[in-house]
This record gives structure tokens, sequence and C-alpha cells, in this order.
């Protein structure tokens, strides 16, 4: 024999009960089928009471869509024919007269509430009984016996035991059962608490040692989160009691938990199913965990609208019997402890608890402390409100070592506050507390590195999408089947923007059609909307990456790392901005446990400054750096001739995507010092932008004005450069833009190199830096090739966000 239930939903409608009977008689064995009300019945009803109690006749419209939702069912089930019509007449008159009496007498009580409450299920199960053929009806409050605890009765199993074998004795073929409802002693209905239909079914499956009990709702199963948060959840197979005790315990809402009891005491298992995909398997909960490589994390869970309420104070330090007093007293108003969390010094202790439950707890801990408090033993009792309690549960735990630590260093990286934690030493469950606003980010983070841990992912919001930027993209989309597939790195793009729109998805902008998207939007780019929607999306690992040029762009970066996004910069300007603002977007970074890395700010796709970091990190000390760091200036002095003036070499340095949006930054010899700067500072010292030496090889009256005019004006110098030239070739000498820094001095200009100088042979747009070191200084270590272009520089950045990943 087997014991199936069906939840509201799955009696919900006609159509549902059509369901079940398919359902019940595809069965091979004889079955008892529990049955709650019609969905949303129980809610309506007590609503209606709770109307009928203020003494009016409010309650005719609840009472109206009750009565509907039956006669609809039956007349779809039955054509309206039959005795069940007089049988649910029956009890709806019944309810309507209870509620008239509680109109009359303008008060509901408990016990009156028992009354009515289980009529749902009364008709419920008179409907479904009759619906399937050669089924009938056994009524558990016939059998089902109680206290007198009116709204949560508790069982006597003794005398409900027998009387379900007495009902079931010689009993074959199916029959259907009212759940939730009960009597007590002296005949008068109770109730076994919401979602106590679990409980009936629970309670004779247990009683006649069934050989399974089968929970049909409107879910897979039990899922690995909450499937409404997490999308990625899914159906965990097979639990053991224990974890679906604690999993429902911490807000998972499949089954109701006293239900496990009866049945985990006979060791029956209990099987989850969905009555709207019955093929699907579902979650089967047994006596212990049957495979040790299970994975050790079974499923998380959540519960919202917590209050932490904390009892502090020095005079609780070792004094016997504050545990015992503090929950006496909240049990003496009925409240429910969720979480406790002790220190060991014993000097707080906190409990979470509903936030509804507040104020009666704060009263009843204030009274029964209140000599305490007086005497400053107490100093403190606050409450925290707006958080959740998340829980990972499994039973494997026990026997794995460093799953906190890899649960609360993953939840830290992410920026999310711990504020309590609780383990039980049977390590069944370890449970912390943080705030609301954090939820979805703990339970995507948990989820995450717990259950789809063969994938990284990273979130990537790109800003900036020309030259280096779309490069970038195409890099991606050429690589990320690859990485997904041989690094198990699943790079998604959750957001892009140029100067006029963005767009946004958690789920991914497909890259292929991401200009589409971008011309689409009616987002209008925004800086603090852009951070505002990352920060919004609340995910973890996440990378924002500038590839703009934009003062206003770096000017964000604390906000965003104040945010745990790491940060992956081609924009130079942060880099390069005030030593204190450098430093302290460095400091940020590492304590919030996020990256800010910006290696093509240097020699674009060049290993310059991750060289310089492993250098300086192994303990060598950088003397002396000199260097071509123009890709667009080398090209430039490579490229002039007698038939190629300035002006155009210029011109197509910018077509290269080799100098800046602005080539003036390039011209004027900026850029070269930004990068001599970020360098110095990388090795350690700290400069400002103020102490580099730029020697401007073009008159500075050519960088007044608009970039359209200098475009016009630059052609003025075409001539003078070329007579320069034409002697520099007799001499057989070549222009070099160099960069020096020694002893705390830092220079740019340019350099007429003789052919033995170690730059005169820079080819194109290449790049070469020497650092001379205390290890490296007979002969520097030199470091060369191409210094700008998109496809180096996109690979550069593309580099960096391969670490941000880690893997
Ligand atoms: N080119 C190279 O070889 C190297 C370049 N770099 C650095 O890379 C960065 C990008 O250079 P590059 O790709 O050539 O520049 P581009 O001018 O080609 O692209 C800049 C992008 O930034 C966008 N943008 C500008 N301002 C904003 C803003 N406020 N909000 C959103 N988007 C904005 C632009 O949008 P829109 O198109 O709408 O204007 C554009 O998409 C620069 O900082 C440069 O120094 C670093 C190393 C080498
Ligand atoms: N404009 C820069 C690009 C790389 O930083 C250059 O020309 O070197």
């Amino acid at each position: 024999m087997k014991v199936l239930k069906f939840g509201g939903t799955s009696v919900g409608s006609a159509e549902n009960i059509k369901r079940v009977k398919e359902i019940v008689l595809k069965q091979d064995e004889d079955v008892v089928v529990v049955v709650s009300a019609l969905g949303g019945i129980t809610d309506k009803i007590l609503n209606a009471a709770r109307q009928a109690s203020t003494g009016t006749q409010n309650f005719h419209a609840e009472l109206t869509e009750i009565k509907r939702a039956h006669y609809d069912a039956i007349e779809t089930l039955f054509n309206g024919t039959g005795s069940i019509k007089y049988i649910v007449d029956e009890l709806l008159d019944e309810l309507e007269q209870i509620l008239t009496g509680i109109t009359l007498v303008g008060e509901l009580t408990v016990k009156t509430l028992d009354r009515i409450a289980g009529i749902g299920e009364r008709i419920s199960s008179h409907i479904v009984a009759q619906y399937i053929p050669g089924a009938v009806r056994k009524d558990s409050s016939e059998f089902i016996q109680t206290d007198s605890n009116f709204g949560r009765a508790a069982v006597d199993f003794k005398i409900t035991n027998q009387n379900i074998q007495k009902t079931f004795a010689n009993f074959s073929g199916v029959a259907v059962v009212p759940g939730f409802i009960s009597k007590n002693s002296k005949s008068e209905f109770t109730t076994l608490g919401r979602g106590g239909s679990d409980y009936t079914a629970s309670i004779i499956a247990a009683a006649l040692d069934v050989s399974s009990l089968e929970i049909w709702t409107d879910v897979d199963g039990f899922m690995t989160a909450d499937p409404r948060v997490i999308r990625k959840a899914y159906t965990i197979p097979k639990l053991t009691y224990s974890e679906a005790m604690e999993l429902s315990h911490f807000g998972a809402k499949v089954i109701y938990p006293p239900t496990i009891l009866p049945v985990y005491q006979k060791g029956i298992p209990i099987q989850i199913k969905n009555t709207f995909k019955p093929e699907s398997e579902g979650t089967r909960i047994i006596q212990t965990a049957e495979n040790g490589k299970e994975r050790p994390i079974k499923g998380i869970s959540s519960i919202s609208g917590i209050t932490l309420l904390t009892l502090q104070g020095i005079g609780m330090v070792g004094v016997t019997g504050i545990s015992m007093r503090l929950f006496t007293a909240l049990a003496s108003v009925n409240v429910n402890v969720i979480l406790i969390s002790q220190a060991s010094s014993e000097n707080s202790i906190s409990v979470a608890i509903d936030e509804h439950a507040l104020d009666a707890a704060e009263l009843a801990i204030r009274e029964e402390f209140e000599k305490e408090i007086a005497s400053g033993q107490i100093s403190k009792i606050y409450a925290e409100s707006e958080l959740s309690i998340v829980a990972i549960v499994g039973e494997n735990m026990k026997h794995t070592t460093g799953i906190a630590g890899k649960l609360f260093s993953t939840i830290g990286k992410n920026g999310v506050n711990v504020i309590a934690i609780a383990q039980g030493a049977s390590e069944l469950n370890i449970s912390w507390v943080v705030e609301s606003r954090e939820l979805r980010k703990t339970l995507n983070v948990v989820h995450e590195s717990f259950f789809l841990s063969e994938n990284v992912e990273l979130n990537v919001f790109l800003m900036g999408i020309g030259t280096v930027g779309g490069n970038l993209l195409q890099q991606l989309q050429m690589q990320q089947k690859k990485l997904l597939e041989e690094k198990h790195l699943k790079l998604k793009l959750t957001g892009v923007a140029n100067s006029k729109t963005m767009v946004f998805d958690r789920d991914g902008i497909e890259i292929s059609t991401f200009k589409e998207s971008l011309d689409n939007s009616e987002k209008k780019s925004d800086l603090t909307g852009f951070v505002d929607e990352m920060r919004k999306m609340n995910i973890y690992n996440s990378v924002f990456v500038d590839c703009t040029a934009s003062d206003k762009v770096a000017d964000i970066y604390k906000d965003i790392l104040h945010s745990n996004i790491s940060i992956v910069a081609a924009n130079k300007v942060a880099a390069s901005s005030s030593f204190s603002n450098y430093s302290e977007l460095k400091k940020l970074a590492k304590q919030k446990g996020v990256k800010f890395l910006f290696e093509t700010n240097v020699g674009a796709g060049l290993p310059i400054i991750n060289t310089l970091n492993d250098l300086v990190n192994s303990g060598d000390k950088i003397l002396k750096i000199e260097a071509v760091l123009s890709g667009t200036l080398n090209y430039i002095f490579n490229t002039i001739s007698e038939k190629v003036p300035l002006s155009e070499t210029i011109k197509r340095a910018k077509e290269e995507g080799y100098s800046e949006p602005d080539p003036r930054i390039d011209l004027s010899g900026v850029d070269v010092a930004r990068k001599i700067l970020i360098l110095a500072r990388e090795s350690g010292y700290a400069v400002e932008m103020e102490d580099i030496n730029i020697k401007r090889f073009v008159p500075d009256s050519f960088f007044e004005g608009s970039l359209e005019n200098f475009w016009e004006k630059i052609k003025d110098l075409d001539a003078d450069f070329e007579t320069k030239r034409k002697v520099l070739e007799k001499e057989n000498k070549k222009w070099r833009f160099v960069a020096k820094y020694e002893n705390g001095l830092a220079e740019v200009e340019l350099q007429e190199v003789s052919s033995t100088h170690p730059f005169y042979d820079l080819e194109g747009s290449n790049n070469l830096v020497m650092y001379t070191t205390e290890r490296y200084q007979e002969f520097p270590m030199l470091i060369k090739g191409y210094g700008a272009g998109a496809s180096v520089t996109a690979a550069g950045v593309f580099a960096d966000l391969i670490k941000v990943s880690n893997i």
C-alpha cells in the first residue's frame, strides 16, 4: 500500500482533479489518497471568518467565491448531476451558518476557526472520492485524534494509530481522505497546522507501514536553491530525512516539516512528485546518504523577514542561566528562535526571530532581565532588522573539511557582510545572517561555487566599444567556447555602453549582435546609472572594463571597487591621476578582495607592468627605466619620409588604431608621461605628473583650440620637419621619443639616436623598455614588441580579465 497526497494546486481546478485521477488510476497497489482543499480555499475561509468577526456581512464576497470555485469544479467533473451537489451544498451551508454565527457574536475563537478551517478539505475529499471510479471516502477527523490545542493540535499517536489500523484493516482499492483535519477526545474539530495535509498523509503512512509516501505538488521536488532567485537551480534527486527537514525549516516550502517525523521513524521513503510533470523524477527522501561521493552540500535555503536580537554585557560572562532565562522569556510569548549565535566569551548572545515578533520578544527580554539592565550587567539589548538567514544543508559536510572556509571566503570576496553564523555540531547545516538586500547575491555566489563549480563565471561590464573595446568583444566571442570547454571559464557580457546608450542583461548579451542591442536601447548612457545597474544586478564575479579614454569614467572607479567589482582598465587616466587617488584605488581593491588591473596602460599587450611587479615582489629594486613607450610616435618617426609628411603620419597612426582618440595626447608627450609615471609608481616611487619633465617637440600653440583646428594647423609643421629629417638622415640617426626615470627624476623627450643605440632599430609602432635593476645592472632587462594597436591591446585587456577570473 502507498499513500499519495495531493496539495491545493493539484486539486485546484476540475482540470487538475482529472490529472489526479489519472495518476491514482495508474498505481499498481492499494492507495490512500490524501487531499488538500481546492487551491486558495482555506485562505478564503480564514479571511471570511476574520471579516465575520468584525460583526459585518462583508464575508459574503469571499463566501461567494468559495461557492463558485466548488460549483465550477463539480459542474465540469459531474455535469452538475449526482449526489455530490447535495454534499457540497450541505458543507457550504454549514460554513455559511457558522460565519453568520461569528457575525452575530462578533468574536472568533480558535476553536470556531478550527470548526470551519477544514471545510475545504472535507469538500475536496468528497469531490475526488466521487470522481475516481471505485474510490471510497474515509474521514480523517474520525481517526486522527489530537489534544485541544486548536490551530495546531498535537496528535495522540497511540489512539490515532489504532484508529487508522482499524479503519484500513482489510482495505483494498482507493481511499480518499481529507488532509489537515482531526478531532479531540470530545469529538470537536481540530487542525494539524497550515500545511497539515502533508502531515495527515505521513501519519497514515506510518500507521499502516506503507511502502512509500508520495507528496504530489506543483514543483519538481526539492531544488538546490529557490528557482525564483537562482535560475540554474535544479532538482535534488535524493535527500536524507534530516536534510529535507533542515531545508524545509530554512524556507524550502516543498513539504510541511512535521511530516517527516512519522515516516522517518518507520523508515518509509518520501517521494516528492510534480502533478503537472509526473514524468519528472522528483526528490526521494530516505534514511541515509547512500553514496559517500555525493556532493557535500545538497541545497541552499533562506528565510527573509528576520530580526537579530542581541543581548550584550560583560556582566553576562561566566554567569550560568542567562541563556535559559532568555529562551524561557521568548517561549513565554511564543517567539520561535530560528538561529542562535553566541561568542565563546559569553559577552553577547544573538537570536534570530521573525521580524513580526520583535516587540513581544524585546518586551519579554527587558522584563526578564530588568535587574541586570538596571545594574549595568547587561549593557545593551539591540535589534538589527531587514535581515535574512541563509543555510547550506548536507549530511556529507561532516566528512569534508574546508566547506566553511570555502563558503565564507567566497561570500567575503563578493562583498557580502556576514552578520552572524551558526553551525550545529552535527555539521548538517551552516547558517548565517546577511542583510536582505544582499540575499540574492549571496544565494548566487554560494550556488555557483557549490553546485555549478565546474565552471567559473565572469560577468563583464564593458564601457567603450571603439578601437580597443570593439576588438576585445571580437576576441571574447571567438574564445568564449574554448575557454568554457577547456578552462571551464564562462565569460558573460552582462553590460555594455558607449557614450550614447547602454544595455544590460544578467543572462548575457549576445556578442554578435551587441551593436544592434546598443542602437535599439532606450537606456541613455549615464555613468551613475551604469554603476547602479551593476550594483542592482548584484551578481558575483563581476568586472568592469574601461575601454574609454575618459576622465569621467575614471572618476567612478572608487564607487565600482566599493561595490566589490573588479576593474580592468585600458584607460590610463586613473593610474596616472594624483598619487593619492592611484594609491587609494589600489588599497581599496585589496581591501575589497577584488582586482584593479591596467597592464595595457603601458606598452599595450606587452607584459611590462606584470614583469615590473614580479621583479619588485621578488625583492629586486628598480634603479632606472629607459623606454620608448609611444606606439604612435615611434610609428610616426619610422614612417615620416620625403613623401609622407608629419601631418600624414599622424593621420595614419590614428587610422592604424595606435593613437589616442585625441592624438594630441600622443603628440604632446602626455601619453608617454602617463606611462613613465605609472611605471615609476609600480616600481614603488611616489611620483606625481608634475614631477615629470615633458619636453615637447611640437610648439604649445598647436595644442590650443579644437581637434579640427589641430588637423588643419599641423600641416604647417610639415616643411620644418622635413628639413630636420633630411639632416637626421644624413647623420644616419633616428628620432625616438624617450622616457626615462632615474633617482626620482623623470623626463620624456625627443632624442636623435645613432645606429649604435638600442632604440635605433625599433620598428613600426614597437615599444622597448629597459629595466636596470639591482639584479639586472650590467645588462638591463629588455621587453620589446608592438606597443599599440587594437588587437594587441584588446589581447592585453583580455589577459587581465583572465587574471580576474583566477582560473
Ligand atoms: N589604441 C591603443 O593601441 C591603446 C589604447 N589604450 C587605451 O584604450 C582606451 C580606448 O582607446 P580606443 O579604443 O582607441 O578609443 P576609441 O575612441 O576608439 O573608443 C572609445 C570608446 O569609449 C566610449 N566612450 C567615451 N566616453 C564615454 C563615456 N563617458 N561613457 C561611455 N562610453 C564612452 C566611446 O563611445 P562613442 O563611440 O559613443 O564615442 C567609444 O566607444 C584609451 O584610454 C587608450 O588610451 C591603451 C593601450 C593601447
Ligand atoms: N596611443 C598610445 C596607445 C597605447 O598606449 C600609443 O601610441 O602608444
